[in-house]
């Protein structure tokens, strides 16, 4: 089956974040928040969830669930759950885990909350390496704990681990978990066996336990491939891992995610503490991503690959001076404009009023991101370009409609 990414798909009316959130999520703002664009005229280049169909698959899943027609309590009884995940993780990671380690969450950033917590005591900190996803920070400050971070080298665009900084932070006795992002969001490294030896032996070392966030795993460039952190120490139980087909198969909105809790006690407290009834339609559909999901997701990455070459060409050819390379990673395009940007304005303001485009800047990432902003390119191809023209149209001078043959 051929799977059409090109399609566009009205979004207005479905209570979706991508078209309705972003006054609130972007600039803190109430609905009465005004642009020079009518909200269906933007480029929305921001949160992380795709403009293409839930593949058919999935859907049909829910379908079948939905005609069974009684919605009631719900938790992950049927062990073909498990196998569906096992499987996926096996083919893909050539990993395995035990079944008991197994749990579920109603998505990753309420894991990382409820994590850090059974974890912390009230005056130990968490570890981060920044930019980061802005939720790390908020793992911490929900649970009112001090975030320690350790800044990416960013070299011409290329980020990666200061360890003598990571090591020096991981030291402090305070520090007592570390939220590690693997693959990298934003930046879209994807770590070497050799970084994550290094970032596991650091964390463990220094009694650092490690919440491995491994959310856009799957979402990889062709050729690429990821390591489950947990999978280099087999022998310890305090690294736990999240993973999740949400935001590889485009169902964030089904709020369903996977949590390998090796260590005994913490799944204790999580199993005592944690709210066990889920979504009977988010089980259907995760278990159908990860059993029927292979030739959307092959599909897909052949198409943010042409995604990401139509932006390496075009960032070439029309902004020379920005620093962008296509990421290992996630479908999300990190580019330092910081020759071109204006000063002392807010970036994701600046081109939503003056290009009618929603993107986010370097300062939702926590730290260390300065000059930087960063583009959703799961959309199709017309609207990509066309977000890509009003980006520069607005930054340099001249700019000629140029469909980048790809
Ligand atoms: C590293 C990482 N962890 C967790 C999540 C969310 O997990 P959930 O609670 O949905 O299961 C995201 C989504 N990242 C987004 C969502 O919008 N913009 C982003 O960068 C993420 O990038």
């Amino acid at each position: 089956m051929k799977y059409n990414f090109d399609e566009i798909i009205d979004r207005t009316g479905t209570n979706a974040m991508n078209t309705d959130g972003f006054r609130q999520y972007i600039f803190n703002a109430t609905e009465d928040m005004t642009f020079p664009f009518k909200d269906e005229e933007f480029i929305r280049m921001w949160i992380a969830d795709m403009e293409f169909a839930t593949p058919p698959e999935i859907l049909d899943a829910v379908k079948e669930r939905l005609d069974r027609r009684i919605m009631g309590y719900s938790q992950v009884f049927d062990p073909a759950y498990y196998e569906a995940v096992s499987n996926w993780m096996k083919r893909y990671y050539d990993w395995s885990f035990p079944k008991e380690h197994l749990e579920t969450s109603n998505g990753i950033i309420p894991a990382l909350y409820e994590l850090v917590e059974y974890i912390c005591q009230s005056d130990e900190k968490v570890l981060i390496v920044t930019p980061s996803y802005g939720f790390f920070k908020s793992a911490a400050e929900h649970n009112n704990l001090e975030l320690v971070c350790s800044d990416m080298i960013n070299e011409q665009g290329r980020y990666s681990i200061d360890f003598e900084d990571f090591e020096a932070k991981a030291k402090d006795e305070k520090v007592r978990v570390c939220i590690f992002c693997n693959p990298h969001n934003p930046s879209g490294r994807v770590w070497t066996t050799e970084e994550l030896q290094r970032v596991g032996e650091i964390c463990l070392r220094n009694n650092v336990w490690v919440i491995s966030d491994e959310i856009h795993c799957d979402l990889l460039r062709t050729g690429k491939r990821h390591t489950p952190l947990a999978k280099l120490f087999p022998d310890t139980d305090r690294i736990i891992t999240c993973m999740s087909p949400s935001k590889t198969f485009n169902m964030a909105g089904l709020m369903f995610s996977n949590v390998i809790i090796p260590n005994k006690a913490l799944r204790d407290i999580w199993q005592a503490r944690h709210y066990g009834f889920k979504n009977p339609l988010s089980i259907a559909a995760t278990q159908a991503a990860y059993e029927m999901g292979d030739e959307w997701l092959k599909q897909l990455k052949g198409y943010l690959d042409a995604n990401f070459a139509c932006v390496e060409q075009y960032v070439k050819q029309h902004l020379p001076r920005a620093v962008f390379h296509i990421p290992e990673a996630t479908y999300l395009a990190w580019i330092d404009i910081s020759a071109y940007a204006p000063e002392h304005v807010s970036l994701p303001l600046f081109f939503a009023e003056q290009a009618g485009v929603l993107l986010e800047d370097g300062h939702m990432f926590v730290a260390n991101g300065e000059g930087c902003i960063r583009l959703n390119l799961a959309c199709p191809r017309s609207v990509l370009q066309e977000g890509l023209r009003r980006i520069s149209s607005v930054l340099v001078k001249e700019v000629e409609e140029v469909p980048v043959q790809v």
